[in-house]
């Protein structure tokens, strides 16, 4: 058996030959994601990108144990997902714009029952603390569905940084956002993560967003990996100068057809697949 790893040293986040195939009665088997294996450091912020269809929210879902893997191993904090998840829900959080908090119950109402569900310690407090970090203070006591997209955004936010968590997972958090308050919220985000040492992986679509926060970033493609580095090596790799045209190339599978720069800067790279299906 091997030795377990200190815990310092465990990653905070780890999916191990990762797959995921559903049975759809229409389309047959669909792969949605395939040996997928990577890993979120303690302290790490990882981006993961891939466009529509690329099993992006199915890789988030397997991590936070709410689908079973057909294949691999997810793990958060070293507890495998499918076993034990129960043991890593007080020290973890999700957070998305697609899934709604109950409408009629106010955003404080809603924030205090999920306070209560991960026992928030004085949560009064926690609550009037993040309102007031996320501009909340003014809307707090009004129904959440009446709420606009942004204060929705925000509410959801506070909702997931509830119980302080070692792990966020995030799905599209400035989806909604105009870019004003988009860049606001990945600021606090940013800060917040400094100030914590939490480790995030970000699903998104927004590669100033990616940039700005990733350490690392990994791009799926038709539920593959298809690129894995930190955003300064993938520039360098594709010869790109922005992280938006290296996801293109990915998503397009040109390789180092348009370089940059007439010598073709950073190393060769075999051009990746062309899409087979759906996929990026
Ligand atoms: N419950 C399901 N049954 C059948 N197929 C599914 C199911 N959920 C997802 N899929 C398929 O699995 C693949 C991956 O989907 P997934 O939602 O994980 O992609 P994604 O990267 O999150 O896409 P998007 O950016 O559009 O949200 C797609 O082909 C999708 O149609």
């Amino acid at each position: 058996m091997m030795p377990a790893l200190p815990s310092s040293l465990e990653p905070a986040l780890e999916a191990r030959d990762l797959s995921k195939v559903f049975h759809d009665a229409r389309r047959g088997p669909v792969h949605a994601v395939e040996a997928l294996s990577f890993q979120v450091g303690p302290g790490q912020v990882v981006g993961l990108l891939g466009g529509n269809g690329a099993g992006k929210t199915t890789t988030l879902s397997m991590l936070l144990g709410l689908l079973l893997p057909s294949g691999g191993v997810a793990r958060v904090l070293g507890i495998d997902m499918a076993r034990d998840r129960h043991r890593a829900l007080a020290r973890m959080n999700f957070s998305s714009p697609y899934v709604d908090l109950p409408h009629r119950l106010s955003a404080r109402e809603n924030l205090s029952v999920y306070a209560r569900l991960y026992d928030v310690p004085k949560p009064g407090q926690v609550i009037a603390r993040l309102a007031g970090d996320l501009d909340l203070e003014a809307v707090l006591d009004r129904p959440t569905g009446r709420l606009s997209a942004g204060q929705k955004t925000r509410v959801a936010l506070a909702r997931a940084l509830l119980n302080d968590p070692a792990v966020l997972l995030l799905d599209e958090p400035t989806a909604s956002l105009d870019p004003d308050t988009g860049d606001w919220v990945r600021g606090y985000l940013q800060e917040w993560q400094r100030r914590t040492g939490a480790a995030i992986l970000l699903a998104s679509h927004n590669m100033g967003e990616v940039e700005r926060l990733c350490d690392d970033v990994v791009i799926l493609k038709g539920g593959r990996l298809a690129e894995h580095g930190t955003p300064a090596e993938l520039r360098a790799r594709w010869g790109r100068e922005r992280l938006e045209d290296v996801f293109l190339d990915v998503a397009r599978g040109q390789g180092q057809s348009r370089p940059t720069r007439p010598e073709g800067p950073g190393e060769p790279h075999p051009p990746a697949e062309p899409p087979e299906g759906e996929g990026l």
